[in-house]
């Protein structure tokens, strides 16, 4: 097997109870993942305890730094653009508090490498299911891929699902700096981005269990942009020739504000 097969992106913010337990439980699994943190400046010391762990793993644990709190899109975007510098082949999205298990990430593999080109660890097909979530987390999750999926027609059952392998391909053909949204609506515009594009996309069964340590950083701005998101998506797609600008190489682009958003990024060297 290739050195760089399959990397795991965990983005963090004030993860200190969870980082390095998630961190040990995929290097423990031996399946050869990498693991990148892309940490927003964590008041909390989340990245001086990644820092002390690369000593135990050289050359499988990396970590990029944000001066702040800058949401998770751009974080994993910064992620997918870092892993497919490097070579990767196989790159996965992950939450640092067990709500996705560590043992899962070789299931979402397998199904990519069975033809999937991206594989969703899904709570909301046959055999997924959540244990110790909220009432009312779980109403706004099932609402909004409901909502997601009556808006757009996509085909995905769990829309704003943050656990996902993509073959690398799936990245590389998306010209990144066109995804534009920071919170849940990254992941529904993710998934939505790679349908359009003709990629083939799998649900795999998972059990999505609360975190039993910190806080989640879920807050009213983002249920927003989730809600406007998904409306301006299906107008893009409508009106606005989505599927082709959305294209990595297009020389049109949906949303010019990118690349004002981009230059407020400031990153710990
Ligand atoms: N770098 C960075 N990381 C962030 C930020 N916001 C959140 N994170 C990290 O992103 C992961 C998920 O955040 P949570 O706050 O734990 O998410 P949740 O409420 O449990 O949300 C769950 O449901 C969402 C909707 O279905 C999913 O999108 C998400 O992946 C997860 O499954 C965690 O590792 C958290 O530290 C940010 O601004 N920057």
């Amino acid at each position: 097997m290739p050195d760089l097969e399959k990397i795991v992106i965990i983005p963090t913010y004030n993860e200190r109870e969870n980082i390095a337990l998630i961190i040990d439980a995929i290097f423990a699994l031996r399946q050869d993942f990498h693991v990148l943190v892309i940490d927003d400046g964590s008041p909390d010391g989340t990245a001086a305890i990644v820092k002390a762990l690369q000593s135990n793993y050289p050359g499988q644990l990396f970590l990029e730094q944000r001066t702040g709190k800058l949401g998770l899109g751009t974080a994993y975007i910064h992620g997918f653009k870092w892993s497919l510098a490097r070579g990767y082949r196989f790159i996965f999205e992950m939450d640092a508090d067990f709500s996705h298990s560590p043992a899962d990430l070789q299931r979402l593999y397998e199904a990519c490498k069975q033809g999937a080109d991206m594989a969703i660890g899904s709570r909301y097909v046959a055999g997924g299911g959540t244990v110790n979530w909220p009432r009312n987390r779980i109403l706004l999750s099932k609402g909004g891929s409901l909502y997601t999926r009556l808006i757009t027609w996509m085909p995905v059952k769990d829309t704003t699902a943050g656990f996902v392998c993509y073959r690398a391909e799936v990245l590389e053909s998306i010209n990144l700096d066109q995804i534009r949204f920071l919170g849940y609506a990254f992941q529904i515009e993710m998934k939505f981005a790679a349908w359009k594009l003709g990629f083939t996309i799998k649900e795999v069964p998972i059990i999505f269990e609360d975190r039993k340590f910190g806080a989640s950083k879920m807050h009213k701005g983002i249920v927003k942009e989730g809600i406007l998101g998904v409306l301006k998506l299906r107008w893009y797609s409508l009106f606005k020739d989505y599927r082709n600008r959305v294209k990595n190489n297009s020389s049109t682009s949906v949303f010019p504000a990118m690349q004002r958003d981009d230059q407020k990024i400031k990153w710990v060297k």
